[in-house]
């Protein structure tokens, strides 16, 4: 019985790769024109097409999520035969940031861990790497406001945003959590696994914060008596045994990535966002002014959030507003107008959230 299942999918993986070359073929030519009119490569707007395609098509086993696994890979394949790339992400190697970015760059792609936003910012601006991935919010913690500051700073584009479900995991060479008499994690992980560490912990433990969870498994695979809570990504890079999987508190936890490169122009779809750094006058109503202009023309805000300007020694701010629809749609050119000049475009884009 085994044998003859497996022959069944021996046979249908020959198929699979037949078509797969096929497809690579295709994506070649594809490759070439984009070469000769020198357009991008990375089309996330297509992607999510076919995917909402294969999705509708798809009356079989394979739900969404498992589309997205396979057909992500292929994608990230595919570009690297267009051309091959390099990501820069906030390391180290087994972060979020990492996780985020090899679901959407799949495992083939040439990636760089960097230890910080601005470093990453930086790769991407001296064209060290092709796309950078930062993490913009959490939806417990709010957001991240080093990735906000840098995008007024540095004026990249968002090429696109990545939402990841935000799953801990506690790891520990020690088989039995009497044994377990230090955690090292992140403050932020500490936080969103109270109920764990409350509930499973009879005895005292100490709670010690390191820099990355990564670094906490390091840690925990050396020390006696260790463990670390962090991303399952982190514990398989560090060979450390995952005793306790999703110990998160809220089930809803998510963080939401950007995706960032040099002026990155995406068409447009039925489903985008736009990302602006709006400088406005500093005088009475001005930004009730701007945001009354949305409501009038029926767009929807998705965040304002405001910054230091950072000019001298003046407590003034701008501020960053994230709205539904493309920078290009002649709605959106029209509310935007009279504010042209104080406007900086930061990217338009699929929205996920
Ligand atoms: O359609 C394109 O523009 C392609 O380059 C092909 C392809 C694909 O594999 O289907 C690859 C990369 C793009 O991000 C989108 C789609």
């Amino acid at each position: 019985m085994l044998d003859q299942l497996r022959k069944q999918i021996d046979a249908v993986d020959d198929e699979l790769i037949k078509l797969l070359n096929q497809r690579m073929e295709y994506v070649k030519q594809v490759g070439e024109l984009k070469r000769n009119d020198n357009s991008a490569i990375y089309r996330p707007e297509r992607e999510k097409a076919i995917v909402d395609r294969l999705e509708a098509n798809s009356n079989g086993i394979l739900n969404r999520a498992a589309i997205e696994a396979i057909f992500f890979e292929i994608f990230a394949v595919s570009r690297n035969y267009e051309l091959p790339e390099r990501i820069a992400y906030l390391g180290p190697e087994g972060s979020f940031t990492h996780q985020a970015a090899e679901s959407r760059y799949g495992a083939m792609s040439d990636y760089i861990p960097l230890d910080s936003i601005s470093s990453v910012f930086e790769a991407v601006k001296t064209s060290r790497a092709r796309f950078g991935v930062v993490p913009i919010e959490n939806n417990q913690e709010g957001t991240v406001q080093e990735t906000i500051d840098f995008l007024a700073l540095h004026k990249l584009t968002i090429a696109a945003e990545i939402v990841l479900p935000i799953h801990f995991a506690f790891a520990s060479k020690e088989d039995d959590l009497e044994k377990v008499t230090t955690v090292y994690s992140r403050d932020i992980a500490f936080r969103q696994c109270k109920n764990f560490l409350n509930d499973y912990f009879k005895h005292p433990v100490k709670l010690v914060p390191v820099s990355s969870t990564s670094r906490a498994c390091k840690i925990a695979r050396e020390e006696e008596g260790a463990a670390a809570i962090c991303a399952p990504i982190a514990a398989r890079q560090y060979e450390l045994p995952i005793l306790y999987n999703n110990i998160q508190d809220s089930a809803d936890n998510q963080t939401r990535f950007l995706i960032i490169s040099q002026n990155f122009v995406n068409q447009m779809s039925d489903q985008d966002k736009t990302s602006v750094i709006a400088n406005l006058p500093d005088e009475p109503g001005s930004l009730v002014r701007f945001l009354q202009q949305f409501q009038n023309a029926g767009i929807n805000l998705c965040k304002v959030e405001s910054r230091p300007a950072k000019e001298g020694t003046t407590f003034k701010y701008v501020f960053f507003v994230e709205f539904e629809g493309h920078f290009n749609d002649p709605k959106i050119q029209n509310t935007i107008k009279p504010y042209k000049d104080n406007i900086t475009w930061l990217g338009s884009y699929v929205q996920l959230c």
